[in-house]
């Protein structure tokens, strides 16, 4: 590895996605890393539906990761790395105290929906438990999935986080946020920033304005000296700290995974949109410097803004589960071993699903949908069906998750999209790719690059004023080497076979119903966590016999 041009100005990204961290290095306007770190993270899942991750396991990946590339390039070819840019998963919430730079509790992950009842207890008090009430305000819909609901419910049930508001030292902070503090001295001056397209994630920033919104912090009376300040995506925010690797150098750029990988696309014009498949599926369409607030079920989100230019706007579908199904098929069901040698090759044994289809619903359902009452089915199985189905069945669900965002896109902006960018890892599967194309009827184009997330946050780091090393508007930087996938069904084909799906989402809905032992659940928490690990398991188990009980005299 190392770099041809020992003087050439190189660019670090840390991406610190769900599954994994990684410390990538860019060369200036390539589309190509040339080398990069990673390191898995766990998610604990104390209960059904929660999930949870380890803040400071995190920054050791972050450290590690860096450490190593840097050990890789050579003490001389890292001296090149003028700058670093920093992209994350989105709406993760971290609760940590200022003075001792301690978490005050595990991340809550983006997907965990311990806060149902916090979000029914809010929709019970406004007019016609309209889940878009706050739509004006944030660009969201009242969903378990954003970050406010998740402070909310670490303020009310956690003790250290109750003790940290009261002597005003608890600071909040997304993935990016954790580690732009530590990285920049922590509880020596850590810079408390977030940028605009992680903050448009919070439920608590102001869509238009840009601010944190006064009403909104009022309503979840969450107060203001705990959240970072807004920043841009592209400008310096601060310098690496002594105790880190890459000492001095500075912070760039800052952008959420999804809006790093739609300027890792160049999706920089209005009416240009990419779908990235990882665990989840977020598909973000570019609506320039207009705020387009759905009617339809999609999220208004901020996509990128670059220094003191204008904000760009986007228009966001989000997918919960897309390559989660495929790893639960291979960890709960035992379908496959490996699900990027396995997957393919199993679903291709079959030439379709067999009229099976797999709504999986494992978290209720996101956009356009919102429900989060919706659970998982499978359904249209006979004796006929086999697990090769069930597999092409669950790839299907995410093609067709994914026009169901189209259509409602396509409904919003008024023009149809006639193509569609695509990148993430299970796109690297070519059949999921051509029963993209197939169900949705428009080609669908696939980046060959594959970190094209962390390619965006170079970008932005890059372009940032004082760094100036990457024109992001130039043709140059245009290059990015793609597959296309042409669709091969005819509309009256498609069309039918959306039709049964739309049948699908319908019987997975309103399967959830809110039960006593949800809130029970949280209050057991809150009595439990400062209890010795075996005493927590004995009572754990102990409340939920009872619960279970008394749940099944009720229903008799
Ligand atoms: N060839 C493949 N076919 C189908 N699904 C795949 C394939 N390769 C990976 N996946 C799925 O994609 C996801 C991997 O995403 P990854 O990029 O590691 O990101 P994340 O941080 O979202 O987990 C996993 O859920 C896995 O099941
Ligand atoms: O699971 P990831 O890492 O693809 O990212 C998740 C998204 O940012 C959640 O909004």
């Amino acid at each position: 590895m190392g770099t041809n041009n020992e003087n050439e100005k190189l660019i670090g990204v840390i991406d610190a996605g769900t599954r994994s961290v990684q410390f990538c290095v860019f060369r200036t306007t390539h589309n190509k890393e040339i080398t990069k770190h990673t390191i898995d993270i766990a998610t604990a899942v104390p209960q059904e539906g929660w999930s949870e991750q380890d803040p400071k396991e995190i920054l050791d990946a972050v450290r590690k990761c860096m450490a190593k590339v840097v050990e890789e390039l050579g003490e001389e070819a890292s001296k090149n790395i003028v700058t670093l840019g920093i992209t994350n998963q989105r709406e993760t919430t971290i609760l940590w105290d200022k003075t001792t730079g301690e978490p005050l509790h595990n991340a809550i992950v983006w997907n965990d929906i311990r806060t149902d009842s916090t979000v029914d207890r809010i929709l019970a008090k406004v007019p016609d438990q309209d889940t878009n009430y706050f739509k004006n305000h944030c660009g969201l819909p009242v969903s378990p999935y954003f970050s406010a609901f998740k402070i909310k419910w670490l303020m009310h049930y956690s003790p250290h986080v109750k003790n940290a508001c009261k002597s005003k030292t608890c600071l909040f902070g997304t993935v990016d946020t954790w580690i732009l503090w530590n990285l920049t001295g922590g509880i020596n001056g850590g810079k408390h920033y977030t940028d605009v397209t992680n903050a448009s994630r919070t439920f608590l920033m102001n869509i238009e304005l840009l601010n944190w919104d006064p009403y909104l912090l009022n309503y979840f009376k969450i107060p203001e000296e705990m959240l970072p300040e807004i920043k841009s995506s592209s400008e310096i925010y601060g310098y690496v700290s002594n105790d880190w690797p890459l000492e001095g150098v500075c912070i760039s750029g800052i952008l959420g995974n999804q809006q790093s990988s739609l300027l890792g696309q160049r999706c920089l014009k209005e009416g240009q949109a990419k779908n990235t498949y990882r665990s989840g599926c977020f598909l973000l369409y570019n609506t320039g410097n207009q705020r387009v607030l759905s009617t339809h079920g999609l999220v208004t989100t901020v996509a990128y803004k670059l220094g003191k230019q204008p904000p760009v706007y986007a228009l966001e579908g989000s997918v919960a589960v897309a390559g989660t199904a495929i790893k639960w098929l291979r960890d709960n069901m035992g379908f496959l071993k490996d699900v990027s040698r396995d997957t393919e090759s199993l679903a291709k044994e079959v030439f379709n699903t067999g009229d099976v289809y797999f709504v999986p619903a494992f978290k209720g359902l996101y956009a356009p949908y919102w429900r989060k009452d919706a659970r998982g089915i499978i359904c249209g199985l006979t004796a006929f069906s086999t697990k090769q189905h069930i597999i092409r069945a669950a790839l299907e669900a995410v093609c067709f998750q994914t026009r169901d965002i189209l259509e409602a896109m396509n409904k919003d902006c008024g023009i149809p999209l006639t193509k569609l960018r695509v990148d993430g890892k299970m796109s690297q599967n070519d059949l999921l790719m051509q029963l993209q194309a197939d169900i949705s009827g428009i080609p669908v184009i696939r980046a060959e690059t594959e970190d094209i997330t962390a390619l965006g946050a170079a970008m932005a780091a890059g372009a940032a004023r004082g760094v100036d090393i990457w024109n992001i508007h130039s043709e140059e930087s245009e290059l990015i080497p793609i597959h296309t996938f042409l669709p091969t069904s005819t509309t009256n084909e498609r069309d039918a076979r959306y039709k049964k799906w739309k049948m699908a989402v319908q019987r997975s809905l309103g399967w959830a119903v809110p039960k006593k032992s949800a809130v029970m659940t949280e209050e057991r928490y809150c009595m439990l966590a400062s209890l010795p690990g075996c005493l927590y398991v004995i009572i754990s188990f102990g409340m939920l016999a009872i619960s279970e009980y008394i749940q099944g005299v009720g229903s008799r």
